[in-house]
């Protein structure tokens, strides 16, 4: 197929937003849906999966499910939850969680673990059991700080089907349908690994003491490989137990905050946890300038209840929601659950008459998503501000990302032990999940690295994946949909006005391609993300403001435009493509004679990348020849890079900051001349411009 019928598909004007995605979308290579999202299942030498004959496959009917005991009545107070397990199973014919559980013995787990490239390693320094000595007089526990290369590595229960979550670890009947609904059926490795420990600590960890408040946990996995419900499914689940086991039903009460670095991203993660809720009483609301967090209880409201089951796959401020939360403006917003990028909810905290900071005492859960950007120097005063203003003594930590730097694993550490010591509580065991390569890879996608001898020869071989006769000769063809990644936002708006006619009128024109960064008003970035998700924009050229996070299933590839600022930004744009372990995506790097004391970190992570997915020899993107030639990138270089970008492409830095292929003169005759059909359609689809009502979250741009 090639490209013009693709981008041809819209000579009859498309009207139906769900007609293009039915028709294109199964023959797209990136889209579609992926039976198996794990992106390992090794085979592990000399060990075979023991399950016991007779024991049930994965999934298993619902309605067969036992009752497990977390919507029993509230415990005696004065027991011990081990023992309140025990005197109920006594008591009720109604059998306990553990004993309904099916877990796997410790070799079982471990092969498992192995089999799917997971690492699950204890990074606190708590007491460690296998290296406690005694002291024969006193009999006294002395703990040894464990070495830094002796962290101990941990092998807990490990999920295999989505149906456990139900049968093995208790979740609500509820929250277990609206998950079999979304299709969710295996679990990803990082579900695998971290449901277990976060929503049954107790279960998945018999063996570890001090897992009564559960766990801080780190999570590094790749990027599409289904973090997001790993955090929201623990966090929603642990706060329906406890207030089932405390008769809380009728409260709204803020119990877990989720910090996001983009706006983009802060919505997705509401209208994904919107679908784990339908039909539930908690409410997920995403964090707007002017919006009030109440952190004390109150009683539910009427009309508080509907938009848990809010279905909508738009962005969460459409107009109407804006309109609502104006008239609402002052009253504290009823959520359980509160996403929110830093910034908005650090300037409520300080907002006020009162020179104190607002406090947050009610979070059990704060979830860190795309941690290791929060806590880059960017955001990481905003963060820990946040995380200081949640107080409660046993609050449970999460930090998120594909990508961990160890000075950022460092930093949660020592905050974890700080914390701990100023509260003078008993510290929680923070745990740290790797899966796959702890230094970043993205193996399931096939990665180009393309040389130009200049500007122009970008801004050719871009047009030459946009033309009708295109074939990328050395590589697969990139189709439409796909995102085009640029250093800053003057450069993504100057290559939208560039590019924005060279689709044929009959095609959809220029209104197959935008251009989104965080210098557009709240409601454009919105609208442009609802018709690249509709399938309706073809071409989305941005900015890093959308490399982390988002998903959009049927991408099919990434045009890194500039070189991306370090090799966790590659990472992250590319992995745009690629979604939950589907294959057939294609990642394409320009790089110009002023990029080469940068590529290499590019070109590293390819070779990782291809190294994971066995491409050797000539199949790798990135032949030896050129790893060996390309000069390695001095420290100063990488900081510099990442703070300003390849600087010749920087505004106003010359020649090389432009992207233009014409001269002034050509561009403004072949304007003039298209000027009139485009002026309409602008009008009738550009949104009308509000940007009165912009936030303060400035993104990750330039
Ligand atoms: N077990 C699963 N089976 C099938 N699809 C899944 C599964 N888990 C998640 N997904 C889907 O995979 C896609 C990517 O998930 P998600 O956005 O959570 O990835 P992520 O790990 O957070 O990625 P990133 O690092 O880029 O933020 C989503 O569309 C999600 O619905």
């Amino acid at each position: 197929m090639d490209i013009l019928k693709v981008l041809s598909r819209g000579t009859k004007k498309v009207t139906n937003n769900s007609q293009l995605g039915a028709k294109a979308a199964p023959k797209l290579p990136s889209a579609g849906a992926k039976p198996n999202p794990q992106l390992f299942h090794d085979e592990v030498r000399g060990q075979k999966r023991k399950r016991k004959v007779g024991d049930e496959p994965e999934e298993k009917d619902e309605s067969d499910l036992p009752e497990v005991d977390f919507f029993a009545p509230k415990p005696e107070s004065g027991s011990k939850p081990g023992n309140e397990r025990k005197q109920k199973a006594e008591q009720t014919s109604t059998p306990t969680l553990a004993q309904v559980a099916k877990l796997l013995t410790e070799d079982q787990c471990r092969q498992l673990l192995k089999s799917h490239r997971l690492k699950i390693t204890l990074l606190s320094k708590v007491e460690d059991q296998s290296r406690v000595k005694k002291s024969k007089k006193k009999k006294k526990k002395v703990a040894v700080e464990p070495k830094k290369e002796e962290k101990k590595q941990l092998f807990p229960q490990v999920l295999e089907s989505f149906g456990e979550l139900r049968t093995s670890y208790g979740i609500s009947r509820r929250v277990a349908e609206n998950l079999v609904v979304q299709g969710y059926r295996e679990p990803t490795e990082v579900q695998m690994g971290s449901l277990p420990l976060l929503l049954r600590p107790d279960l998945a960890l018999p063996e570890e003491g001090g897992l009564e408040h559960g766990v801080d946990f780190l999570a590094v996995a790749p990027t599409g490989s289904g973090k997001t419900i790993s955090f929201l499914i623990p966090a929603i689940n642990n706060m329906m137990r406890r207030r089932s086991e405390e008769k809380l039903n009728n409260i709204h009460e803020l119990e877990a905050i989720i910090i996001a670095p983009t706006r983009e991203l802060a919505y997705q993660i509401v209208n994904e946890g919107r679908k784990i809720l339908q039909g539930t009483s908690l409410r997920i609301v995403a964090m707007k300038k002017g919006m009030a967090v109440a952190a004390d209880k109150q009683e539910m409201s009427e009309d508080s209840s509907d938009e848990s089951g809010n279905e909508s796959e738009q962005e969460p401020d459409s107009e109407e929601e804006r309109k609502y939360e104006k008239t609402k403006r002052g009253t504290p917003t009823k959520a359980d659950i509160l996403v929110t990028t830093p910034l908005l909810l650090l300037n409520y905290l300080n907002s006020g008459s009162s020179q104190a900071q607002k406090v947050l005492p009610t979070v059990r859960d704060l979830i860190l998503d795309e941690a290791d950007v929060l806590l880059d120097p960017l955001f990481r005063e905003q963060t820990l501000g946040l995380w200081t203003a949640c107080t409660r003594p046993e609050l449970r930590v999460s930090f998120w990302s594909a990508t961990m730097g160890s000075n950022i694993e460092s930093l949660v550490t020592e905050r974890l032990q700080l914390r701990t010591e100023s509260l003078g509580t008993k510290p929680k065991p923070f745990v740290r999940l790797v899966v796959g390569l702890k230094d970043t890879a993205v193996p399931n996608i096939t990665h180009k690295l393309t040389y130009t001898a200049s500007e122009q020869g970008k801004l050719l071989a871009l047009r030459q994946l946009l033309r009708p006769s295109s074939r990328d000769e050395s590589g697969p063809p990139l189709r439409p949909p796909f995102l085009v990644f640029t250093q800053t936002i003057d450069r993504a708006t100057a290559l939208h006005e560039e590019l924005k006619y060279d689709i044929p009128l009959e095609a959809g024109g220029s209104t197959r391609i935008a251009a989104l960064h965080s210098g557009l008003a709240d409601s454009a970035r919105a609208t442009i993300m609802r018709k690249f998700r509709a399938g309706d924009i073809w071409v989305l050229i941005t900015t890093d403001v959308l490399a982390r996070g988002v998903d959009f299933a049927g991408v099919n590839g990434v045009v890194n435009y500039d070189v991306p600022g370090s090799s966790a930004a590659y990472v992250h744009r590319v992995g745009r493509t690629g979604r939950a372990g589907r294959e057939g995506g294609v990642a394409v790097t320009f790089y110009t004679k002023e990029d080469i004391p940068f590529v290499k970190m590019v070109a590293n992570v390819i070779a990782a990348s291809e190294r994971q997915a066995g491409k050797t020899g000539d199949d790798a993107g990135v032949q030896k020849w050129l790893l060996d030639a390309l000069p390695n990138v001095a420290k100063a270089d990488r900081k510099k890079l990442k703070e300003r970008g390849v600087e010749a492409r920087r505004t106003g830095g010359g020649t090389q900051a432009k992207i233009t292929s014409r001269s002034g003169f050509e561009r403004r005759k072949e304007n003039n001349k298209r000027g009139a059909i485009a002026a309409s359609k602008r009008r009738r689809d550009e949104p009308s411009d509000d940007s009165g009502d912009e936030d303060e979250w400035g993104g990750l741009d330039d």
